[in-house]
């Protein structure tokens, strides 16, 4: 099967990579002052962020020396205090991990990254810098995506995608919080005694299909397929938390057009997931400026477990397909999700193009 290897060795780290951020969430928050810095942009970034960048990193270079990264973190500026307790954190968990049942088939280090040195883990975490592009192959990583959740105690998920000649082959991503249980739909797709402590891993490659299991046995992969139906007014919405990324005011409207009358709100790629396993039927993300740019790593595991699982992927104005080899930029104005068919894709996305060529 392709990718299989590159699949297996994505997993692991992503696995490895949810069991660290979900361990330390409640203690990273606790100490804010201390685990979390703010970035150029406003953005909040912690210790944890830091940290899965480079367990994901490490093991991609263990596995797949000469391959290429696009992380969204940089090491730049980080005081070497800030650096030292990110390489304790990572050996606190390999200390205490409930993870000593890993494949032992992929390495997590070798001998040219032995993660020992300050130094050492600055340059994996900037082995990230890839520009990407539309020629050869890279890995796209997020390490946590919707780092604001993760500050509140929510929803965040760990993603990793493998990009080749500019299209999304592989996509995984890690959701340690959550819990399938709560929602009816999931509940007969999960086995009664599941251990959701360290939450789900979804997973797709392309032409193969998208899956998913919990993290802690990660195995018992089951298939995820979405849910079609044919009334909009029976449909879920899936929106982000934060109101500063997505307009919720023009996202309300375009449901009180299709008379939908329920949403989910949660942070993160989590929202491709519960769409793919047929929670929920349309992902809303309208941008508030339109000079936003989306990045590839925001959206590049979900586009290949949403594809995978039935479902359709555009931008939010002219409903054209998500091009991922134009660098670290995704150019798109917003991003719709549906469960499909095209003929409904068609339609959400012409209501958005609708609400959002009203602005004043
Ligand atoms: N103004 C904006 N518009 C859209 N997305 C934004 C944004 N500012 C930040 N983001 C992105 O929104 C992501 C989280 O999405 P969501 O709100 O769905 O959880 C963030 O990922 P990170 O948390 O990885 O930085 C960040 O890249
Ligand atoms: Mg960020
Ligand atoms: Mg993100
Ligand atoms: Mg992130």
């Amino acid at each position: 099967m392709a990718f299989e290897r590159e699949l297996l060795v994505a997993t692991q780290a992503v696995r490895k990579a949810s069991l660290l951020t979900k361990r330390v969430q409640q203690s990273i928050i606790q100490h804010r002052n201390e685990t979390t810095i703010t970035k150029t942009d406003n953005s909040p970034v912690t210790i944890a962020d830091y940290a899965a960048q480079t367990i994901i990193i490490n093991t991609i270079k263990a596995n797949f020396p000469n391959d290429s990264v696009v992380g969204e973190e940089s090491a730049e500026g980080l005081d070497d205090t800030f650096v030292s307790s990110i390489l304790k954190e990572i050996h606190e968990n390999d200390r205490v991990s409930i993870d000593n049942k890993i494949d032992n088939e992929v390495a997590f280090t070798n001998d040219q990254f032995p993660l020992t040195s300050i130094e050492n883990v600055k340059q994996i975490i900037n082995f990230g810098d890839y520009k990407g592009g539309n020629k050869g192959r890279f890995w796209c990583l997020d390490p946590i995506d919707g780092t604001k959740g993760f500050l509140r105690g929510e929803q965040f998920a760990v993603c990793l995608a493998l990009i080749v000649d500019g299209d999304v082959k592989c996509g995984v991503i890690g959701c340690p919080n959550l819990k399938l249980s709560q929602y009816d739909t999931a509940k007969d797709q999960i086995d009664d005694n599941v251990d959701e402590s360290f939450g789900y891993i979804f997973r797709a490659v392309r032409g193969q299909g998208a899956s998913f299991t919990d993290t802690v046995s990660t195995s018992h992969w089951k298939p995820t397929h979405v849910r079609r139906l044919q009334d909009t007014k029976d449909m879920i919405t899936l929106e982000g938390v934060e109101k500063g990324h997505s307009s919720h005011d023009e996202q309300s409207e375009i449901k009180s057009r299709l008379n939908i009358a329920k949403s989910i709100h949660l942070d993160s790629q989590v929202k491709y997931c519960l769409l793919a396993m047929g929670v929920a039927d349309v992902y809303l993300r309208l941008p508030i400026d339109m000079s936003y740019q989306e990045k590839i790593w925001d959206h590049a595991a979900g586009n290949a477990i949403v594809l995978e699982s039935g479902g359709l992927h555009t931008d939010s104005l002219k409903n054209k397909a998500l091009d991922f080899s134009q660098g670290r930029i995704l150019v798109t104005k917003g991003v719709i999700a549906t469960s499909g068919p095209a003929k409904l894709h068609d339609l959400v996305v012409a209501t958005s193009h609708d609400v959002i060529s009203s602005r004043k």
